[in-house]
């Protein structure tokens, strides 16, 4: 174990016009510090994860973190990005500052306010994440990278609309009962199934309801050493973590398999010394709902071109042998790009530390999570463990 949260902060996510990003950090900041039972003036490094990419005017961010407390003042802090791995990105930065022992205290924030943005400078800005000199004229934002990326599955493995219509449903499911989330509403198998006036396509195969949120939020947390973790009041390890970039270019990979996410997976699990079978619940990039499919694949629950399957058998539902997304995922809980990667840890460590109310996945008491940035570019795998 090289490290281990002690102290947690997550605002709702949802359309926040009402707020700031520099309000936004503040609040979440200040929580998770109060939360950890430390000091401000215990901080020994910040890191913020902030995507922005053209959704605030104000690009320079990391030291808005310091205004949580004049304690921070001076303290170090760096803003990190990797597309929609941003928060990830940030919170294995703050792991390996506490593994080197350079710092005994990290406080990590993610934040993004999106909804502020006009419509279509909103996939402008998200699009930034692609290799623009080959997916930069594509229509619908990401979601056009999706949709192009769910043409190519179905034209090799057959029609997968109803295996992504059941993530979409059970995602959204989830998401009711996570105090947390952006949209709270049970759709149901048909309603994601149908094109509707309410449900229409959005690029390719995918229609509205297999698309992430549009959000604003922020989360963060607070990392030491495992052997200060253990005189805290709470404490969640990491197991073990891994972080894998692949290139940007779609046409260098074959994307049909998220490689470097499976890579990512086999090094974490590696290193633990265990099996996917030994965890309680994954929490995944469900950005797009054929994302989620391969993903399942990816991780080794399912054999290559039969992600469907554990979509369609339930076994990622919360009563089923892995929940996946218990939260609601991105599908429900939102997906405010810097800070989603953060939520996920947030939100796992509430699962194993018995926090997590009614999304509460019963005995948890080992977790996976999976961020990714861009198609499957930058892909972080993180297993948390209870300490106490
Ligand atoms: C970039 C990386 O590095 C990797 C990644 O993670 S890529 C992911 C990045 N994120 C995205 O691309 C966001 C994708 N989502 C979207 O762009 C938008 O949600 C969307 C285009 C799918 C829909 O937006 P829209 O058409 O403008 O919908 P909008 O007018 O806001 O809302 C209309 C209705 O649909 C609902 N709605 C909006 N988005 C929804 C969604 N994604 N799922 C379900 N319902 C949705 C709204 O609640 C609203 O419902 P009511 O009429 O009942 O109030």
């Amino acid at each position: 174990m090289t490290a281990a949260m002690v102290g947690w902060a997550h605002l709702p996510f949802g359309k926040h016009s009402e707020e700031t990003v520099e309000n936004l950090i503040v609040k979440a900041a200040s929580k998770a510090i109060d939360d950890a039972g430390i000091s401000p003036e215990d901080v020994d490094e910040i890191l913020l994860g902030h995507f922005n990419a053209g959704f605030s005017a104000q690009d320079f961010t990391a030291s808005l973190v310091l205004q949580a407390d004049d304690a921070l003042r001076f303290k170090p802090a760096t803003r990190v990005e990797n597309a929609c791995a941003t928060g990830s990105a940030a919170v294995q930065q703050g792991v390996r500052a506490i593994s080197s022992g350079d710092a005994k205290f990290v406080l990590v924030v993610g934040v993004e306010q999106m909804t502020t943005t006009p419509g279509p400078e909103i996939g402008k800005n998200l699009l930034k994440a692609s290799y623009l000199k080959e997916e930069g004229d594509i229509p619908a934002g990401f979601a056009g990278v999706f949709g192009k990326i769910a043409d190519g599955y179905f034209q090799k493995y057959g029609d997968q609309s109803d295996a992504l219509a059941r993530i979409a449903a059970k995602n959204h499911k989830n998401g009711v009962a996570n105090p947390y989330a952006q949209m709270r509403k049970d759709l149901g198998f048909d309603f994601c199934r149908a094109e509707s006036e309410k449900n229409p396509f959005v690029a390719g195969p995918l229609k509205r309801t297999d698309c992430s949120l549009v959000s604003d939020g922020a989360a963060a947390l607070v990392l030491t050493d495992p052997a200060t973790a253990l005189g805290m009041k709470k404490a969640v390890a990491f197991r073990s973590m891994a972080h894998v970039q692949d290139f940007l270019p779609m046409s260098k990979r074959d994307i049909l398999k998220f490689e470097g996410c499976s890579k990512a997976w086999g090094a974490a699990l590696g290193d633990a010394g265990l099996a996917l079978d030994d965890l309680s619940f994954v929490e995944t990039h469900d950005c797009f709902t054929i994302a989620e499919l391969i993903e399942y694949e990816a991780m080794g629950l399912t054999k290559e071109g039969e992600g469907a399957r554990a979509a369609l058998e339930g076994w990622t539902e919360m009563d089923g042998k892995l929940p996946v997304n218990p939260s609601g995922g991105l599908k429900a809980k939102g997906h405010p790009i810097g800070a989603t990667g953060v939520s996920m840890h947030v939100l796992s460590a509430m699962q194993l530390t018995g926090e997590a109310g009614d999304i509460q996945v019963k005995d948890a008491e080992l977790g996976g999570i999976f961020n990714m940035g861009g198609a499957a570019v930058a892909n972080y795998v993180s297993i948390l463990q209870a300490m106490k």
